[in-house]
């Protein structure tokens, strides 16, 4: 006998409450406790969904820190997966906060401490040369998604080491959540490759390598290792390369993105949010891409992404390259990126333009008169009063995006922006803000953050069977979301689509970007007939199903 639906043995009861992917808890009826082995296992009462809902929710309320309601959701997660994706996805906007940025950034900080049951596949350097028998051990045979990271550069907070486990956990739940991925089909996985952050070494508590991380050539071997294990083990998955650092996301990005199914979310996802957030300011603007001028605050990975996806953008509307760049200024730690800086890394040289030096952030507003900054440089407060100050003198409707996550790391907050503009910026940041009032208005900050991305773009790789993820699903992918962005929500300040429709907006988004694949012959199925009804039919239903 199979369990309904799973192709797995049948298990007697008692294994049945163990297993979070079958577990009712006290939802089962009285077929399924009489057949199934649970009768005295489970209270007498049987619960509705609804009251199952009711009753997580009184007891998160009792929860009196975001930590405390990250660990009693995660511990939901590990007993009954049904139900919490209910809860997650009942309402999206009060519970991201929790199970993602910016929560998971401090239980990162002490995932050691409050770890309960592991979840996901850790792959320590130590095990080298047999990362592909180590997949195997991952109970579910047909992956679709691996988020990955090495944990060198978890959210803006730096380098925890084996911590870092609590991102792809928590973008891999958003993937579900908020596009319907299935969450059989999902891998959270953590490359264990030491970490330099000291605090984490002289932890007790800590569970990872404990030896300098691995760099070099060895490093190198060990992703190509765990790439082409992935494609032996799960020849249909595609991976998602996470909060790696500057000096390992750009290069493993170019090795494999013309190789394998892969993307970088830090860099492709975040930019693809970004040229969103941009096209929603632009209506709010009624003026052109190519019109304005971006200045960032931080020129990595992320930075340089965005910038690059803006402008394929703007050539696709019909800038030149050379133009398009031009648009485009960095300051990083030595002031503005110039043509004359010698020491520069290769990804930031086609934004080093001609133009003598500016020392600081505030010098370079003054002196090249941005229509918009982008901050993605993890300093807290970098955008202070002077610089907005200085924004809204030179901009009527300054656009101001404080990328760096988690909260703690942002440049500036939704209240701070506002009331130094006199409620005149056009804001989004990387970690979620409450709606600000100001001389009787309400302003919406939208929470320009990848999780508008990533899960649409995810669901569609995955409906489609994509042999590749390329940048033009990213631009499509981006011209999606903003068109999911109505006038009244516009009209409140929001260029981003309500948090709480995001599975709805992702679906839209998700059809679009499967449109793009099927068009540009990337699809490793045949083109249904019905591309919209493909994807509604791949959404995954937090609903329980019978067992017997
Ligand atoms: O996880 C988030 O909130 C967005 C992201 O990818 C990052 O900041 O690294
Ligand atoms: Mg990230």
């Amino acid at each position: 006998m199979l369990d309904a639906g799973l192709n797995r043995p049948a298990r007697n009861g008692a294994e049945i409450l163990r297993d979070p992917r079958l577990n009712k808890i006290s939802a089962f009826s009285e077929d399924e406790r009489e057949q199934l082995g649970l009768l005295g296992l489970v209270p007498e009462g049987i619960d509705s969904e609804d009251q199952q809902i009711a009753r997580v929710r009184m007891q998160l309320s009792r929860k009196t820190s975001a930590l405390g309601k990250y660990i009693y959701l995660t511990s939901l997660l590990d007993n009954n997966e049904t139900l919490f994706f209910r809860v997650l996805m009942s309402d999206p906007a009060a519970y991201m906060p929790i199970v993602y940025t910016p929560t998971v950034g401090e239980a990162c900080q002490k995932f050691g401490h409050i770890l309960r049951r592991p979840r996901g596949l850790y792959l320590s350097a130590n095990r080298r040369g047999r990362i592909r028998d180590i997949l195997r051990n991952w109970p579910e045979p047909d992956v679709r998604f691996i988020v990955v990271t090495d944990g060198e550069r978890i959210l803006g907070l730096g380098d925890l080491g084996a911590n870092g486990m609590g991102i792809p956990i928590g973008k891999l739940a958003l993937y579900t959540a908020c596009a319907g991925v299935p969450p059989q089909v999902t891998l959270p996985i953590v490359l264990d490759v030491g970490t330099n952050n000291q605090e984490l070494l002289d932890d007790p508590l800590y569970l990872g390598l404990r030896q300098p991380r691995l760099r070099g050539a060895e490093y190198d071997e060990m992703i190509e290792e765990f790439v082409m294990a992935v494609q032996d083990v799960f020849p249909r998955c595609c991976i998602q390369f996470e909060d790696f650092a500057n000096i390992n996301s750009i290069p493993i990005l170019a090795r494999y993105r013309d190789r394998v199914c892969c993307y970088n979310d830090d860099i492709q996802g975040t930019a693809a949010v970004a040229v969103a957030g941009i096209f929603g300011a632009l209506r709010i603007l009624d003026a052109k891409m190519a019109e304005q001028t971006f200045l960032f605050l931080g020129a990595g990975s992320a930075g340089t992404g965005i910038a690059d996806l803006l402008v394929k953008t703007m050539m696709q509307e019909g800038v030149s390259e050379a133009e398009a760049r031009q648009r485009c200024w960095f300051v990083d730690s030595k002031g503005l990126v110039v043509a004359s800086r010698t020491e520069l890394a290769d990804f930031k040289k086609p934004y080093a333009h001609e133009h003598p030096p500016v020392p600081d952030f505030l010098q370079a507003i003054e002196e090249l008169r941005p229509t918009a900054i982008i901050g993605v440089s993890t300093i807290a407060k970098a955008f202070n009063q002077d610089v907005i100050e200085a924004m809204a003198r030179i901009n009527e409707r300054p656009i101001v995006f404080p990328y760096s996550n988690p909260t703690s790391r942002s440049e500036c907050t939704a209240e701070e922006a506002y009331t130094w503009s006199d409620g005149r910026a056009i804001f989004a940041a990387g970690s979620p803000f409450a709606p600000v009032e100001l001389n009787g208005q309400t302003l919406v900050p939208g929470q320009g953050n990848n999780v508008y991305i990533f899960p649409a773009v995810g669901m569609a790789v995955y409906a489609t069977e994509a042999e590749r993820v390329t940048d033009e699903m990213f631009i499509v992918a981006a011209r999606a979301v903003a068109e999911q962005v109505s006038a009244e929500t516009l009209a409140t300040g929001l260029i981003y689509p309500p948090m709480a429709d995001i599975l709805k907006s992702s679906l839209q988004v998700a059809k679009r970007v499967a449109d793009y694949i099927f068009d540009v012959e990337l699809a490793r199925i045949e083109r249904p007939a019905n591309v919209d009804e493909l994807i509604e039919a791949s959404v995954y239903q937090p609903r329980y199903r019978s067992l017997i």
